[in-house]
């Protein structure tokens, strides 16, 4: 039975937490949060413990989940009490490189975790990365943590920066793809939710056949355009608008981001 708390309740907490909860790990979930009647009501309605106060937590549990801001971490003034196990610290932090946790926390034990929104349908895209001479153990332990809200790949911490433009970030780009995509049906008359859903079900459709096919995704396209058919012809229009171009430049512009944050 492992005792797991997170600090900070906001989207990505509130997204981890109900996936962990269902999935069955032995282990209990309490967190603390700077809002206490958002913390109160967030607590009863998930069944989860609140400890208003962020050092009560961090002396409390076995693993903690930092999920604050980035710019939130200087705030968090975390001590441990005489005689209180250092906890294994998985920070979500984005662009907070291991070296400024270290600083900030004073200790060793701690991985960098990117997942993202889809946590709260335990499907996240998640990487980790382990800070220098951490066990075994507490490697597995974070892993068999994050499987619990999807899947999780383990990278080096320069890889769980690049990673993390396309699957941190990623969700947005593709929620903006879907919306894009759901007002060109809409702009042919077709009612605005039945256009979310064909628009959310044809991506989710071809993510699903990508990771159960394992052929190269221009493979898969291949065999949706016919020769002189309707798809070639939405194909070409794609390119000639350079959407290809634009998500390269998108993540390259988020991973930059990233780097800017980290120094
Ligand atoms: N939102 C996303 O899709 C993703 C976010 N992340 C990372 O996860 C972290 C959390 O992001 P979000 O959940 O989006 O942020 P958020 O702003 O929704 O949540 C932050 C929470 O921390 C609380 N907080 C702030 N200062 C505090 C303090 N001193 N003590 C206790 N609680 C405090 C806030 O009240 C809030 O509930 C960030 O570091 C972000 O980089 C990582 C991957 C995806
Ligand atoms: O936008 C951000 O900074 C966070 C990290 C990845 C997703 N959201």
């Amino acid at each position: 039975m492992k005792n797991i708390g997170f600090i900070g309740c906001g989207a990505m907490a509130q997204a981890m937490m109900p996936a962990i909860k269902t999935s069955g790990l032995d282990c209990t979930l309490a967190f603390s949060q700077r809002n206490r009647d958002h913390g109160r009501a967030f607590a009863d309605r998930l069944g989860v413990r609140f400890v208003p106060n962020n050092s009560d937590l961090y002396g409390q549990v076995d693993v903690v989940v930092l999920a604050v801001k980035p710019q939130q971490l200087a705030d968090l003034d975390l001590a441990l009490a005489p005689g209180q196990e250092t906890p294994l610290v998985l920070s979500l932090l984005a662009g907070t490189p291991l070296g400024q946790l270290r600083q900030a926390l004073g200790h060793d034990r701690l991985i960098r975790v990117m997942p993202n929104v889809a946590a709260s349908v335990a499907a996240s895209m998640t990487v980790m990365a382990a800070g220098p001479g951490l066990s075994q153990e507490d490697i597995d332990l974070a892993k068999r943590i994050l499987d619990t809200i999807g899947r999780t790949v383990i990278l080096d911490e320069e890889g769980l920066d690049k990673a993390g433009a396309l699957n941190g970030c990623g969700p947005a780009f593709f929620f903006q793809i879907m919306e894009a995509c759901a007002d060109a049906l809409v702009a042919l008359g077709i009612p605005r939710a039945i256009s979310y859903e064909i628009a959310a079900q044809t991506m989710k459709g071809s993510a699903d056949l990508a990771l159960a096919d394992q052929t190269h995704p221009a493979v898969l396209k291949d065999k949706v355009t016919s020769p002189g058919g309707t798809t070639i012809a939405g194909v070409c229009a794609m390119e000639k608008a350079g959407v290809r171009s634009g998500l390269i430049e998108a993540i390259l512009a988020s991973y930059g981001r990233t780097k800017e944050m980290s120094q």
